[in-house]
């Protein structure tokens, strides 16, 4: 089977595919809707997205790309402990020189910005498409004067030494990823950890109607099918038109989700399932060592 995450080698993506699919080919893609794409052309059998971290919230790229552009189903999804380094290039380090530049993916430079405020306050931030592709890009240029922000995996894939450890502003820092597949296709997930089921909808509200979100949250909690996230984004249409991704702490049953959707049918919304899933978690293994002190 063929998995797809966000490349190169070294990323946070590459550790939630690792953890999931130990014996399976993990093909690297560049960016996040490339590798959504090659599942929907059949280039790929699944494949795993960043979807919601900690500090930064949720990853806009894989949501709306989910919702607009490749509606694949949610297999699984996994939660990973984030822990930043500051990563610089052997020959930097014996010249004694210091960062002029700090390259990293955007949530993670902004999961470091007091860090970088207080330590690196004269560097300038790049932005580059994964911590991955920042650790590749300062071993391919040894002789700049240029720092990344990444994970051990990187550090020791490009040879790269740690200047500094763990430092993300906050020690709660995780990141949940999902596992997109086709619909067509069942795949077995074997996770480290599993932690509790899920089902996500997505929800359209009807148009001018008052009290609407309220309604939609009472044929929810009536039923005592407890949410653990819900999140709107504009529908792109114009402003101010939003839908509603709501995730229920349950599988798909026969009797309480079913009447829930239909309840919403009958207020006007349109109700789409984008998933009924297993989520796993790799946080509790690395947990103590990995969170700053
Ligand atoms: O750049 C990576 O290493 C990724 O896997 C992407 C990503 C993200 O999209 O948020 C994943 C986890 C971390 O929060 C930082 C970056």
């Amino acid at each position: 089977m063929k998995v797809g995450f966000l490349g190169p080698k070294g990323t946070f993506t590459e550790m939630a595919a690792t953890a999931l699919f130990p014996k399976e080919e993990l093909i690297p893609c560049q960016t996040i809707p490339l590798s959504m794409d090659k599942v929907a052309n059949h280039d790929l059998d699944l494949t795993v997205v960043p979807i919601e971290n900690t500090i930064e919230g949720s990853v806009n790229i894989t949501l709306d790309y989910l919702i607009h552009k490749q509606r694949l189903p949610i297999i699984a999804g996994v939660t990973v402990t984030i822990a930043q380094q500051f990563l610089m290039h052997p020959v930097q380090l014996e010249k004694g020189n210091q960062p002029e530049r700090v390259l990293s993916h955007p949530h993670a430079l902004a999961q470091c910005h007091d860090f970088l405020k207080e330590t690196y306050p004269d560097a300038t931030v790049e932005y580059t498409n994964s911590t991955g592709s920042a650790a590749a890009w300062l071993a391919a240029n040894p002789a700049e004067p240029v720092a990344c922000i990444a994970n051990e995996l990187a550090a020791k894939e490009y040879g790269l030494t740690v200047v500094h450890q763990n430092i993300q502003d906050y020690s709660s820092n995780r990141t949940r990823f999902l596992v997109l597949g086709r619909n067509d296709e069942q795949h077995d997930v074997c996770g480290p950890y599993k932690i509790s089921d899920r089902t996500t909808l997505m929800i359209t509200l009807p148009e001018d109607y008052t009290g609407a979100l309220h309604q939609v949250l009472s044929a929810f909690a009536w039923r005592k099918l407890n949410l653990s996230k819900i999140e709107s984004r504009p529908t792109k249409t114009g402003l101010g038109n939003y839908y509603f991704i709501i995730d229920i702490d349950q599988k798909m049953d026969d009797v309480l989700i079913p009447g829930a959707i239909s309840e919403l049918e009958v207020l006007g919304c349109k109700v789409e399932l984008l998933g009924s899933y297993t989520c796993y978690s790799l946080t509790d293994l690395k947990e103590k060592t990995e969170i700053r002190a």
